[in-house]
């Protein structure tokens, strides 16, 4: 189920992972009304968010969620949501329909039910879905060693967003669930560099929090690799 593509050049990967993406949309606005995303922080994406940004198609039909966000501010530097309206909603992609995760005041566990509401309110399944990777293994805001790791792969589990706190990582989070994750079209994996495609490859026999994506057969998994 998992295809890994490999690139030369990480522009060359975001080019084309963002035209793969725009084609998904196409096809999906073509047999309904609404297409949906759900994207990845980080630094990783953000070559491919700007591709993405500029192509042709009819964004005000399609939904843009965060996989995930850090309990801060949209206009800390370390937001989800400041990375994709500084990259993702400019240009044609201004006109889609942006929801972010993180809401006034402190109350993380409110939040997640919020944003679990609103996702219901979206496109299901998602377009697709594109994660990144940590040095780590983990990917969405599925770290090792956090206290709530096994409930957020719960693959029966009914949250589709969930607050968890990295023990090894800044900021509380807030993130979608295996479950919520899976129920997508096709999941996009990006990373970068020999070290994460080494931690990658050894994913599974390691039981990294990225394996559960790597071994489920239930949604098709592309693999996105550049130096
Ligand atoms: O909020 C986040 O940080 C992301 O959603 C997270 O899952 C990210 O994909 C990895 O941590 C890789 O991050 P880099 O691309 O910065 O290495």
């Amino acid at each position: 189920m998992n295809e890994w593509l490999f690139f030369d050049s990480r522009e060359e990967l975001d080019r084309t992972l963002a035209s793969t993406l725009a084609a998904s949309l196409r096809s999906t606005l073509e047999q309904q009304s609404r297409g949906s995303l759900a994207l990845s922080g980080g630094s990783t994406p953000r070559g491919m968010l700007r591709q993405l940004a500029g192509m042709a198609l009819a964004w005000a039909r399609v939904d843009l969620s965060l996989v995930d966000e850090r309990w801060v501010e949209p206009r800390d530097p370390d937001s989800n949501e400041r990375l994709l309206r500084e990259n993702l909603l400019q240009g044609p992609a201004a006109s889609a329909r942006f929801t972010g995760l993180k809401s006034p005041g402190d109350d993380i566990g409110h939040a997640a039910e919020l944003a679990s509401r609103r996702l219901a309110a979206l496109q299901q399944p998602f377009t697709a879905v594109v994660l990144g990777m940590g040095a780590d293994g983990h990917t969405a805001s599925w770290f090792p060693q956090a206290a709530n790791l096994a409930a957020l792969l719960d693959r029966q589990g009914q949250a589709r967003f969930a607050a968890t706190e990295p023990v090894t990582a800044p900021h509380r989070r807030l993130t979608l669930t295996l479950a919520a994750v899976l129920n997508s079209h096709h999941i996009h994996l990006q990373l970068t560099g020999a070290d994460k495609r080494a931690v990658l490859e050894s994913a599974v026999p390691d039981s990294r929090p990225v394996a559960s994506i790597l071994t489920q057969t239930r949604t098709p998994v592309t693999i996105w690799w550049a130096p």
